[in-house]
């Protein structure tokens, strides 16, 4: 199998090529669709490619004409098996963009509409649970995790059919966990028109949706979805005898410097925030609408540094309501995201920095974009999901470690060095 993953932000990307590479498939990582990557797989044999997008809140037609290239682009380069991944918390607006991506994604993939998609977001090494179509995080429900006050996809409901049906005109099933009990013949068998959910508790759970993906694939086009989660178990399935065997080491970048940029306001980010002993400068957004100075404060402290090699963390301000509440949730959003871009293209080609790591999703969106990065080779997990990578910037090599606002343990910025290139 060539599993060809379309993903709606980079961290989710990293997750789940991160996953894959652990579980024995290689894994590359393509930042958008404007390089035709003819070998985005390897050589020979199998492998997977995932397209990283920047589409999770972008409006419905851009985001459904960005998927639809980038599922384009994987066929071209040889996908066998397509996937949507989102977020394992279902990060979506009423509107969108999980719904109307899994359209285009089974348009591509039938353009007859016989396409059909199955999936969960469940992935449960990272907490996340789907139980008679409700999501759990950490045994939570959805709507009553930190996820309920997200900055740009607060999410208030935790039936993922209730929240998916309004984003599709075609049909939402669910496959319940007693059925999923009874193997993937049983799951295969429930799977319906349109896009199905199904319940998942454990890895077990997700192999058997898996194995029920193989088996539908062999009769009719299906797209597979959701978490990293499914497309670990496809991985595993596809990596046969060498499963097991993380499939990417990545070359040496030798140390000159290490930055922390964290845009998430995420739970898990606050914790690492909270814990980092290490200097730390802060952006706040009301500041950055202020005029230049905030950013010039920032820059000016980070060139002054003496000692490049001890992390230095820069983060946004933790006060996001009252941010949002004076600027609009987009202009806050994108001030602290262009902010944390150009300090990134600061720290790497002005003062020579190496190591990056980013935390949030839209955030490390941005960073790779202005860092001009358009392909990332995959290598070790510093923690289940959040992988070390490897990346070219207008010449220059550099570590990056683009992690998920929730995932990590709060040591994260200071032991994830130990596993970098
Ligand atoms: N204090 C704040 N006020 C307003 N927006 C904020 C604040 N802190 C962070 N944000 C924005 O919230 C968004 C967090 O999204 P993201 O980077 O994807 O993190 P996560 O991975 O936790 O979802 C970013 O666009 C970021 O700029
Ligand atoms: O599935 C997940 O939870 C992650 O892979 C993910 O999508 C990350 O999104 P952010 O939390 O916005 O980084």
């Amino acid at each position: 199998m060539r599993l060809g993953a379309v993903a709606d932000d980079v961290t989710g990307a990293c997750d789940l090529a991160g996953r894959v590479v652990e579980a024995g498939l290689p894994a590359t990582v393509l930042l958008g669709t404007s390089s035709k990557a003819p070998d985005a797989f390897a050589a020979d044999g199998p492998g997977c490619a995932v397209v990283a997008l920047k589409i999770r809140t972008a409006p419905v037609a851009e985001a459904v004409a960005a998927a639809t290239d980038a599922a384009r682009l994987l066929r071209a380069a040889g996908a066998t098996q397509l996937y949507q991944k989102y977020c394992s918390t279902f990060d979506s607006t009423a509107h969108g963009n999980i719904g109307p991506v899994a359209d285009a994604l089974a348009g591509v993939a039938a353009a007859d509409g016989t396409a059909v998609t199955v999936g969960t977001p469940a992935t449960p090494g990272s907490g996340r649970t789907q139980y008679q179509g409700t999501l759990f995080v950490d045994g939570v429900p959805l709507a009553e995790s930190p996820m309920r006050d997200h900055p740009l996809t607060p999410m208030r409901d935790s039936d993922l059919v209730r929240l998916l049906r309004p984003q599709t005109g075609r049909t939402v099933g669910l496959v319940r966990w007693q059925e999923v009990q009874r193997g993937s013949d049983a799951i295969a068998s429930a799977v319906g028109d349109g896009h199905t959910l199904v319940d998942a508790l454990t890895e077990a759970d997700l192999v058997a949706i898996a194995r029920a993906v193989l088996a539908l694939a062999e009769e009719r086009p299906v797209v597979a979805g959701g978490g990293a989660g499914v497309a670990t178990a496809l991985a595993r399935a596809a990596a046969g005898p060498s499963g097991g065997t993380p499939a990417s080491t990545l070359p040496a970048v030798p140390v000159t410097g290490r930055v922390i940029l964290a845009g998430s306001a995420s739970a898990a980010t606050r914790g690492q925030i909270a814990a980092f002993p290490g200097e730390r400068l802060v952006l706040d957004p009301l500041e950055l609408a202020a005029g230049p100075s905030a950013l010039d404060r920032v820059r000016d402290a980070l060139a002054a540094r003496a000692d490049r090699l001890a992390p230095v963390l820069i983060h946004a301000s933790p006060e996001v309501a009252a941010a949002q509440r004076a600027l609009g949730a987009e202009r806050a959003a994108t001030l602290l995201e262009d902010a944390i871009a150009t300090l990134a293209a600061f720290a790497v080609h002005e003062l020579g920095v190496s190591h990056l790591l980013v935390a949030g999703g839209e955030t490390s969106g941005a960073v790779t974009a202005t860092l001009g990065i358009d392909r990332l080779r995959i290598g070790s997990q510093a923690a289940p999901g959040v992988p070390w990578a490897v990346a070219d910037s207008a010449g220059r090599t550099v570590a990056v470690l683009l992690k998920s606002g929730n995932f990590g343990g709060p040591g994260l910025f200071t032991d994830a060095w130990e596993a970098a290139p």
